[in-house]
This record gives C-alpha cells, sequence and structure tokens, in this order.
C-alpha cells in the first residue's frame, strides 16, 4: 500500500448533537468518539502519519484525555471555521510526504479497515476516490421556498441517481494540495467537490451503511448499539475481530 497521510477533521464544534462538550470527545462503547477514529485509521494504514485537526480550544483537553486512553500516535492541528479550513489546516500539518492523502471526519468512527483499504485502492488507481452507498428512502427537491402555510411545491428525484456520500475521500496528495489552494465555496461540503473543481474525477467506492456520520443525539444510541452487538458477536466467536477495533 502507498504511504498515506491521514487528516482526521474533528474540528467541529457538534452544535447538532449538542452536550456539554464537541461530540467527537464523547464517549462511545467507554471511550472517546475521535480516539475509535483514530485507532481505526493506524490499523488500516500501518506507517501513515495521521494529523487530528481540533478546536483550538479544545487541544489541552484532548491531550489530557486522549493520554488516558491507548491511542495511536497522531499530530495535532488547530481547526478552522469551516470544514474546509479544518482540512487546510491539517494539510499544513503534514510533513512526511505521502502519496496519497485520506480526510476523514472525526464523528464517523464505525467504519471498517477492509472499506478504508477499498478506498484506499481506489484512490491509488484513479487519482481520488469517496465511499458511497445507495440511498433507502425517496427524495423530493423543493422548488422554492415554502408558503405562509409552510407548503413548497416539489418534485420527486429519481433516487437510482443519487449516492449517499461518506469518508474517508481519499487523494493523490498533489490534487488534494492542489484543489485547497481555491477560495472556499459554501458548496464545498466535502474534499470531493473541492477537487472536482479543479477538474479532477472522483471515482465512488463501496462504502458501508454503518459507517455513521454522529450528527444528532439519536446518532449516539445507535452507534452505541452496534458497538455493543459487534462486542457480542466477537464475544461469541472467541476472537477479537481485526476488521474493527
Ligand atoms: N470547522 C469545522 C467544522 C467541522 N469539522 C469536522 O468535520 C466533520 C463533519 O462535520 P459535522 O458533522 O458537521 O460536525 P460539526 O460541524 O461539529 O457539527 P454541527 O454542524 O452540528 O455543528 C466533523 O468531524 C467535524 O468536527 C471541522 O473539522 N472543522
Ligand atoms: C464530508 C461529509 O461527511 C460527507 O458526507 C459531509 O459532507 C459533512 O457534512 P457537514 O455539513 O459537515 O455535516
Amino acid at each position: 500500500m502507498e504511504r498515506t497521510g491521514v487528516i482526521i477533521v474533528a474540528g467541529g464544534s457538534g452544535s447538532r448533537a449538542g452536550g456539554a462538550r464537541p461530540k467527537q470527545f464523547r464517549f462511545l462503547g467507554g471511550m472517546p468518539v475521535l480516539a475509535r477514529t483514530i485507532n481505526t485509521f493506524a490499523a488500516a494504514l500501518p506507517g501513515a502519519e495521521i494529523v487530528a485537526v481540533l478546536p483550538e480550544q479544545h487541544i489541552g483537553f484532548w491531550k489530557n484525555l486522549s493520554a488516558r486512553f491507548d491511542v495511536a500516535e497522531h499530530k495535532i492541528a488547530a481547526g478552522g471555521a469551516e470544514r474546509f479550513h479544518s482540512v487546510r489546516n491539517g494539510l499544513a500539518a503534514l510533513t512526511s510526504d505521502p502519496g496519497l492523502i485520506a480526510v476523514q471526519d472525526g464523528v464517523r468512527p464505525l467504519g471498517s479497515v477492509a472499506m478504508i483499504r477499498r478506498v484506499a485502492e481506489a484512490a491509488a488507481k484513479h487519482g481520488a476516490a469517496i465511499p458511497v452507498v445507495e440511498p433507502v428512502d425517496s427524495f423530493r427537491e423543493t422548488d422554492g421556498e415554502a408558503d405562509a402555510a409552510g407548503r413548497a411545491a416539489s418534485h420527486i428525484v429519481d433516487r437510482r441517481l443519487l449516492r449517499i456520500v461518506q469518508t474517508p475521500q481519499i487523494f493523490r496528495a498533489e490534487v488534494l494540495r492542489r484543489a485547497y489552494e481555491s477560495e472556499y465555496r459554501a458548496e464545498f461540503t466535502d474534499d470531493a467537490s473541492v477537487v472536482e473543481a479543479v477538474g479532477q474525477a472522483v471515482c465512488l467506492a463501496e462504502g458501508e451503511r454503518e459507517n455513521l456520520k454522529l450528527t444528532t443525539p439519536g446518532d449516539f444510541v445507535i452507534a452505541e448499539a452496534l458497538i455493543a452487538a459487534r462486542e457480542e458477536a466477537e464475544n461469541e466467536e472467541g476472537t477479537t475481530d481485526a476488521e474493527h477495533v
């Protein structure tokens, strides 16, 4: 596997999840969310340089918290105003000049080692790859603002054409670095949108439905249940599942 740098963006405030501290520091199955994410990447991509991007005001807190757990080696960088700026700060903190760079949401702790390696292999082959899953709901696009009664005209969207986008999003290093020289635009909600804006085609790799982004309080309930089910399955087998850390 080509040498890979990993930027784990955890510089957000977690406003939709609520809680006393940003969601990346909350506990899941007895361990901080961010520690789980870091350890999964260390297992998937041995020897990778990992940078965790954190809200500046929580860097000291994370250093104390992570010292209490077995967390893989990682550097720390300060976050920016938007996810885009946090990725840019993470890029500046990578020192090992890797061939590939993976960008991962710190709050997606449940993806498997196999999936991460699958996306990395696709990126090495095509220059840019992201994990996606097929939606299971129906979608409507609204045609404008809702009226005073809350009614908006809308039309059905063909969901067979849609994919739900996840992370890690992995790119040839020079492609990602060049793309992040762009000015920030509000439609840059992920890294694929940034690299596409400079002309790079993005390969879609198979994601995982369980690769949840912890966004709202209910997501934590689902994630706890998934972790408990995995641990139970591992105990029943009497082995350690190397697929999930
Ligand atoms: N300025 C920002 C904003 C987001 N992120 C990170 O990007 C990932 C995905 O973002 P999201 O789930 O939207 O996290 P928050 O921005 O923290 O959540 P919210 O929008 O609810 O405040 C998270 O790991 C988050 O910490 C970041 O590094 N820097
Ligand atoms: C990067 C991402 O997780 C891909 O699905 C997503 O776009 C992040 O969105 P958010 O606005 O930061 O929640």
